[in-house]
């Protein structure tokens, strides 16, 4: 029985849709990307329109679109015609995908699914950014979707330690739809980065931003980056209880916090003070994560007990903060930052990638607190 033409028709164009764009997350179908489609003795001649000019996923959307199609029996040739939205259809677009937000308000709002999860430290060059990165990876292997914000302002090194960095170690630039910016995603992880909005040729320099600015950048991450539906959203925050620290207290109050320490008493006594700054902000403290602790043969080159210190001082008079999990001191683990790949990618069996994963199912499978959501529920 031979398949009709309007049948290869219907059958392209669902292939086609079913293609995921990159950068947005969601299929070309839902975004209204796939236009006029033709097949005749089995060619099909399928056009795309792309929301800008330049799209730096084009290459990337005509060779899947070209294998979705071609796994359609009776086609054994496509050809992708590449096109650009209209401004018009580009505005429907971003007006769908803000789900009729403003510019200028947060979707990560009290009432809405997100979790927020931000992670701070006490002493800088602890392991913080190690541990956010590699966590929200092991969240995203998981099957959540998953956001990732590094408001590390002096020290950022999310996209480096995720591999968003390009050929000269500078981290890769997000593309904008109009003024709405697209996060880069990696290893399933959507993240953006103070270093990706730095001005072209200062990459190098040191930045040194006063409070309203910071504050204004983190509003910026939170307003206009195009997150989508997220299940958690990390925040990578600065070290110690400093500006970025508050504004995020007070963008978002309802964001739960995670405090990361090595074992030392003298890094473990400065942790207990940027978990105190968030309760004093409202924020909960949900877990302390001890890292760089001792390795399965007892090598602890920090000593061992800081986690369980910062638990016990942070829980007294409080709900009890637990420690939620150990991380190794782990050479692979360093060297899988330094190659920007996730350690559950570089070595899926060095104990720091199981004790991330450990992590990660603690952390989600903790029910979220409830304050300061609305409940929806209604009475009938
Ligand atoms: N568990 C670990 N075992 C071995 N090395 C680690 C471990 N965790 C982190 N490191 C290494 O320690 C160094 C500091 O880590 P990281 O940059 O994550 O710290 P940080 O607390 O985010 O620093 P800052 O916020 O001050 O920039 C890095 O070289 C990293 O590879």
């Amino acid at each position: 029985m031979s398949t009709s033409v309007d049948d290869l028709v219907a059958a392209a164009t669902a292939a086609a849709g079913s293609v995921v764009d990159p950068e947005l997350q969601r299929s070309l179908a839902e975004l209204d990307m796939v236009r006029q489609v033709e097949v005749a003795d089995g060619r099909a001649v399928i056009g795309i329109a792309l929301t800008i000019v330049g799209c730096p996923m084009a290459d990337r959307i005509e060779r899947e679109v070209t294998a979705a199609a071609s796994a359609v029996p009776g086609i054994d040739r496509v050809h992708v015609e590449l096109t650009v939205m209209s401004t018009g259809e580009r505005e429907a677009l971003l007006a769908r995908l803000r789900s009729g937000r403003t510019r200028s308000t947060t979707p990560f709002t009290p009432g809405s699914l997100t979790r927020v999860i931000a992670v701070t430290s006490g002493k800088g060059g602890v392991g913080k950014s190690t541990v956010t990165a590699n966590l929200a990876v092991a969240t995203a292997r998981r099957g959540l979707r998953v956001g990732l914000v590094d408001t590390d302002v002096h020290g950022f090194s999310i996209p480096a330690l995720l591999g968003l960095v390009d050929d000269s170690g500078f981290a890769v630039r997000p593309t904008r739809i109009d003024d709405l910016v697209l996060p880069p995603v990696a290893h399933g992880v959507k993240g953006v980065s103070i270093g990706m909005f730095l001005p072209e040729g200062s990459e190098n320099s040191a930045v040194s931003w006063r409070g309203p600015l910071l504050h204004r950048t983190v509003e910026q991450f939170i307003t206009e980056v195009y997150f989508g539906d997220l299940d958690v959203l990390f925040l990578d925050l600065p070290p110690g209880t400093g500006d970025v620290a508050i504004s995020v207290g007070h963008l978002l109050p309802h964001s739960e916090v995670l405090v990361v320490t090595t074992p030392q008493r003298a890094a473990s006594g400065v942790a207990v003070r940027s978990g105190l700054l968030a309760r004093t902000l409202e924020q909960k403290v949900i877990g302390i994560v001890e890292t760089m602790a001792a390795d399965s043969s007892g090598f602890a080159p920090f000593g061992t007990g800081g986690g369980a210190a910062v638990a016990a001082q942070l829980s007294a008079g409080h709900d009890e903060v637990p420690l939620l999990g150990s991380i190794p001191f782990s050479v692979p683990l360093r060297e899988a930052g330094d190659a920007g790949l996730p350690i559950g990618i570089a070595a899926p069996f060095d104990p720091a990638a199981r004790a991330f994963d450990d992590l990660a199912q603690r952390l989600t499978t903790r029910p979220r607190g409830l304050a300061g959501r609305r409940l929806s529920l209604s009475v009938r």
